[in-house]
């Protein structure tokens, strides 16, 4: 039973010299060279990489053998030993906690109700209709807005100046998420530690502890002051809806709903799952809608389509509005076309938790898969002319939507793990890209051509632009209220 096809690797170390080519640019390059799944060795690691969608559906469809996350180190040390989503292998408990996430904390209803998502966007048009005429950095200021989004839905308060502390944790997280640890890879070097992780790690975890144990400790005082029962009591934040699966608040069980007497969380698992929302939800969103900005501005016949959809259908007397999206059709395009580009997470990671048979080889058990979302949406074979922005090829009858079974557009992944987070993130990223458009007309800065607009992107946890968005705005709205 071979493995599949790929480069040949060195004795003990294997493929570890081409680590530098495995962003989603790079495995993209290799599998032009050896097919749509090609196997890497690093070290005791098999890691099996997937770029079309035909081996992508038979690989995902082993279902039981492929519901699992591969960790690192970083990941199991600051998930708190993986007690949270995002990373615990798939499990009753993991069903649990995923149950509570969708139907409690991430649903389209949940976030239309939150005023934090208008405010949040009132502030951001604020700022830009303050600053119109002169150049604004589009990137920082999504990022600022996804950032707060998420922060005041999780934590309930405003994320003001005075939690720049909070913003360093993340950074220092995603830095130790997406670093190359060496003993990942042959575990016998672990005792020396040559790069000095555990001091970063445990540094890291020691200040999101301090952080999050306290806003826990807020949000208990507060429970018991007012009585309040794990109930939804319309503005509770995403801690007070987790601490009603508290055991040790030991209130639960007065608590009628099915779902709160049957789970039990415990401090770990809150904080584990509070981490997975700020990490899933705010980079992923604002790298969407910057991208989407790129891309008209890039593409100033699309801009033009776009907002004469949104003139049409909503008028320049008023802000869009919840109920203006479901005629905005040529919008929803935009925003396919964006992810389909550019997914912010360009790969699905999953681990084999058996060995594995697709398409003639093996795959042994507890192989890192990588799927190459990125590679998938500019797949000759399923996109016509795929490098270029056409958000109207998704106007076609029988055009991918997101019912994830489409396995050449999976921006929200597919199966048990797919993205539980899919309508808040759609709902933010709609709002954002909806009201930049519908209340400002967009010009490059300094004379720059649409040509000249860089879109090249950086590898990390998410794949950013690398060079931030700038344009300058002037309002389109004739009376603008926000
Ligand atoms: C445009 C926005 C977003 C995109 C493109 C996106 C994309 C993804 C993708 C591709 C996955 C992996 C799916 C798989 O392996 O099959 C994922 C997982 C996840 N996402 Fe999102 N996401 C977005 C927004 C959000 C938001 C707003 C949240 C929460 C606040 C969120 C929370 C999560 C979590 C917790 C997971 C891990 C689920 C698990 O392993 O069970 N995401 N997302």
């Amino acid at each position: 039973r071979p493995y599949p096809p790929g480069p040949r690797g060195w004795p003990v170390i294997g493929n570890m010299l081409m680590m530098d080519q495995l962003t989603h640019r790079g495995l993209a390059k290799l599998a032009s060279q050896y097919g749509g799944i090609f196997h890497l060795r690093m070290g005791i690691r098999h890691i099996v990489v997937v770029s079309s969608p035909d081996m992508a559906r038979q690989v995902l469809e082993a279902r039981d053998k492929v519901s699992n996350r591969p960790t690192s180190i970083a990941l199991d040390y600051l998930s708190y030993g993986t007690a949270n989503m995002a990373f615990a292998d798939y499990s009753p408990f993991w069903r649990q906690m995923r149950k509570i996430c969708v139907i409690k904390l991430f649903s389209r209803a949940r976030a239309e109700s939150w005023d934090s998502v208008r405010d949040e966007l009132n502030e951001m048009l604020r700022v830009v209709a303050s600053n119109a005429g002169q150049a604004v950095n589009i990137g920082e200021l999504v990022f600022g807005f996804a950032e707060r989004i998420i922060y005041r839905a999780a934590f309930g308060s405003r994320l003001s100046d005075g939690h720049d502390d909070f913003l360093k944790i993340m950074q220092e997280f995603s830095k130790l998420f997406g670093a190359f640890n060496i003993c990942d890879f042959i575990p016998g070097l672990s005792w020396a530690d040559p790069q000095g992780f555990k001091a970063r790690l445990s540094k890291a975890r020691g200040s999101l502890d301090a952080f999050i144990d306290s806003i826990i400790e807020q949000h208990i005082s507060k429970r018991k002051g007012k009585n309040i029962t794990g109930r939804d009591e319309g503005n509770n934040d995403m801690v007070d809806e987790l601490l009603a699966f508290y055991a040790d608040v030991g209130e639960a069980k007065a608590d009628s709903d099915d779902l709160s007497s049957s789970i039990k969380l415990t401090r770990d698992n809150i904080k584990g799952i509070i981490m997975d929302i700020m990490f899933g939800g705010t980079e992923t969103v604002a790298a969407a809608i910057e991208w989407a900005m790129s891309e008209l501005l890039r593409n100033p016949e699309e801009l033009k389509k776009t907002q004469e959809e949104l003139a049409n259908t909503v008028g320049l007397h008023r802000c869009v509005e919840e109920g203006d999206f479901e005629k905005l059709t040529y919008l929803k395009c935009v925003l396919k076309e964006t992810l389909r580009l550019h997914p912010p997470l360009p790969f699905l990671s999953r681990a084999t938790a058996e060995d594995l048979n697709v398409a003639g080889y093996y795959i042994p058990a507890r192989s890192r898969l990588v799927i190459n979302l990125w590679a998938m949406g500019r797949d000759r074979k399923c996109w016509n002319d795929p490098e270029a922005f056409k958000p109207s090829r998704f106007l076609n009858v029988g055009a991918p939507d997101y019912k994830m079974n489409n396995f050449e557009f999976l921006p929200f992944g597919t199966g048990r793990r797919s993205c539980p987070g899919m309508q808040l993130g759609l709902y933010t990223f709609e709002m954002g890209v909806a009201h930049l458009l519908h209340c400002f007309n967009w010009e490059l800065p300094d004379g720059m051509k649409p040509t000249q607009v860089d879109m090249s992107d950086v590898f990390g946890l998410s794949a950013p632009k690398a060079t931030r968005l700038t344009a300058v705005p002037s309002p389109r709205l004739k009376c603008p209220i926000y």
